[in-house]
Order: C-alpha cells, then structure tokens, then sequence
C-alpha cells in the first residue's frame, strides 16, 4: 500500500508532561539544604521574608539530625526520585499513540528543580504542556507551592507554551479503583496474619497540614476525606472499619487530627488490629518506609496493638499509571486550562484556592535554590 500523502499524515502534538513532586535529598550532605529549601518555602512558613528566611534556617538546622537519621535508614538518600522516574517512564509508555508524549519531573525542594526542567522542555521542543502533580489532593504547600515555581522558572527560561494542569484528582474513579484494588489486596494479606476473632481496622494516614493553613482556605482536608470515601466506595466492602488521621506533623503549632498516634491509641484501646494506608502520598519515600514501617509500628507494638501492617503506595502500579495517562487524556480533551477532580457531586467547594473558581490564590513562591 502506498503511504499517505504528507499532507494527509497527521501531526502528533509533542506533549510535555511534567510530574511535580517535593524531591528529596540525594545524599546526607543534601539533607540541610534540603530542608532549609522546604522551610524557606512561603507557602509553607507563612511569615515575612525578613523572618522567614533567618527562622526557616533555623528551623532547618534542628531538624537536620532527626532527618538525617531517617535517611540513614533508606541509606542516606530519599528513594523519591528514582521511584518517580519509573513513573514517568511507565506513564510515557500508556500514554498510546495519539501524542508524542515526554515526562518530565520537576522536584520543589531538591533536584531536579522547575528551572532545570523548564531549560529541558525547551530544549526538547515540547508544543503543550499538561502539568501532573503526584499529590492526589490540593494543597497549598505542595501543588500550589509548584505550581508558582514552574511559573515563576518558566518566565526566567522564557518558556511559554500552552499549558494544562491537573489541580487535583483526589476522587478520580480511576485512581480510586486502582488504589482500592491496591488496598483489597492488602487487607486479604494482613486479615490472614490476624488472630482469629480479631477485628482489622484500616487507617487511612495522610500527611499533617497546620490547622492554621486549612483555615486560610486550604482545601487539602476536605479533599482527603473526599479521597478516602472515594476508596472505600469503589472497594465496595461492606461494613469495613475505617478512619482518617494524620502524619508528620513537624512544627509545634496545632495540626489537623487525629493524629496517626492518637488512632493508634484507639486501636489499642479497641483491641483492634491495625491497616495503615498513605492516602496522600503515591510513591514510597522516608514518610512511609522509615514513619510508618519503623516508628509507628514500634508504637503499635509499645501499645500493644494487636497487628501493625502497612498498605503500599501506588508506586508505578499499571492501573495507577494507566488512571493518569486517562487523567492526562482527558485534560487535554476538555481544553481546560486546569482540570479539577470532577464535576458533580464531588466538585471542590468553592474554598478550592490555587484553582480558577475561586482566585484565591497560594503565597507567593519563591524558587527552590541550592545554597552556595
Ligand atoms: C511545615 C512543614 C510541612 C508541611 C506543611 C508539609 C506538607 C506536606 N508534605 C507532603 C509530602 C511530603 N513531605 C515530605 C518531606 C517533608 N515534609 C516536611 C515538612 C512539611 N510537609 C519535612 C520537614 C520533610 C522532610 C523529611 C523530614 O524531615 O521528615 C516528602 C518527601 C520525603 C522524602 O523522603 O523524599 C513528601 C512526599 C504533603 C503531601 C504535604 C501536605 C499536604
Ligand atoms: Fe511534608
Ligand atoms: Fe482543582
């Protein structure tokens, strides 16, 4: 058969797509000016340049040791980045024909920064871009956070293209499915460990916000209790116990509770066995290998829980992949600028800030850099 003619031939879109994700330190000297990137963040040390810089250095400084001590664990540097480059490469082999498509990873606190990545979709000659941050739910302190340093290192590289973004997915059906499926079989694991006639509880633990950033508009608590719902009902498990609570708190101001520990001491109280699902992180990293397989399993065990087991992430799951190639998709379809996790029922309230419904907007960002 002859070929079509040239003119006939349709012309794939080059599609960056780029996955936004906090980064971690790549080795213990990076552990300092890692956290001094994260706590120098505005969006995350909500005060005056002139106080925040010198307190979020401070603040950095304390927490080195108990940091460093995590990452000794994971052998001295966070797993996050080579766990995120088999995602892209996995979602870059779903992502089918149709486009010609190139992940991308820009972290927010360590290599590779927005600035580097804007450079590289430059130089690739990218014609779109769909902006996919590996947080199933908004928050200000990490997809917003992102968001205004792709924008702010793309008007230093001189990168302006059209630009798509998927804001939040927390109660995409996809990625619900693909995580319950995910959950079942977990929970068919640990209900095989537990004596018999002992009850298996499943908390599912998202990352702590400070209370005062979700009064501010934040719409990440709502978005997780909207999250967890939306896994249990594509489950489908009748009668299944369940709670949400919170992990990682790092700073002594009041933060969103239960806290991860508060739940485990219920579950000792109730003489229920426990399983603990990371509802907002997709990708192992120090907060699940080292915070949930070292230190609150010692806890469970201190308290005497009666079992202590531990969903995985998503990691690069072929029906997760394959729910964000479909997210990916469908944002481009629908020729919107940001694609909110979904119309309906569970449309985000109006208090959904960093997205065009409302215009309330994340603090300003200031760029990740490394200190000389
Ligand atoms: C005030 C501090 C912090 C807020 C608010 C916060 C929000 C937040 N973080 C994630 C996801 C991740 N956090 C990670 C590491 C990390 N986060 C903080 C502080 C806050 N996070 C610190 C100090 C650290 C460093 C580790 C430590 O010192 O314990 C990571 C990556 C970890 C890795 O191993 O690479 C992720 C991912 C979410 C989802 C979130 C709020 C919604
Ligand atoms: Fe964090
Ligand atoms: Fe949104």
């Amino acid at each position: 058969m002859q070929p079509p003619p040239d003119s006939a031939r349709v012309a794939r879109p080059r599609v960056a797509i780029v996955l936004f994700n906090l980064g971690g330190p790549d080795s213990p000297e990076a552990v300092r000016p890692f956290l001094t990137n994260l706590f120098t963040d505005p969006a995350i040390l909500r005060m005056p340049g002139f106080v925040r810089q010198p307190l979020g250095r401070f603040v950095a400084w304390r927490r080195t040791k108990a940091a460093s001590e995590n990452y000794a664990i994971l052998g001295g540097r966070s797993p996050l980045l080579p766990l995120t480059e088999e995602q892209g490469a996995a979602l870059q082999g779903a992502l089918g024909e149709d486009i010609e498509a190139r992940c991308f990873i820009a972290m927010r606190y360590w290599h590779p920064f927005s600035e580097a990545t804007a450079r590289a979709v430059k130089e690739w000659g990218a014609e779109e871009v769909v902006l996919l941050p590996l947080y199933p739910q908004f928050s200000t302190t990490t997809t917003g956070s992102s968001i205004t340093a792709w924008n702010e290192a793309c008007a230093r590289v001189g990168l302006s293209l059209p630009t798509r973004t998927l804001c939040c997915w927390h109660s995409d059906d996809g990625f619900a499915q693909a995580t319950a499926a995910i959950l079942r079989r977990s929970y068919e694991e640990a209900r095989a460990q537990v004596p018999e006639g002992t009850k298996l509880r499943v908390l599912f633990s998202a990352h702590g916000l400070p209370e005062t950033i979700v009064k501010q508009g934040d719409p990440y608590q709502w978005q997780v209790e909207r999250t967890a719902e939306a896994i249990v009902e594509a489950w489908g498990l009748g009668g299944l116990d369940w709670q949400i609570c919170y992990q990682s708190r790092v700073t002594p101001q009041k933060w969103l509770g239960p806290s991860t520990e508060e739940a485990l001491h219920k579950a000792a109280e109730d003489k229920v066995a426990v399983l603990v699902h990371p509802l907002a992180f997709v990708s192992e990293h120090s907060e699940t290998l080292v915070e949930l397989d070292v230190e609150y399993r010692e806890l469970a065990h201190k308290l005497g829980v009666p079992g202590y087991h531990r969903c995985p992430t998503q990691n690069s799951d072929p029906a997760f992949i394959a729910a964000m190639a479909a997210l990916v998709h469908r944002v481009r379809d629908a020729g919107e600028r940001r694609l909110c996790s979904f119309a309906g029922a569970r449309q985000c309230p109006k208090v959904h800030s960093g997205c065009p419904h409302t215009g309330v907007k994340p603090p300003r960002a200031q760029s990740a850099k490394v200190p000389a």
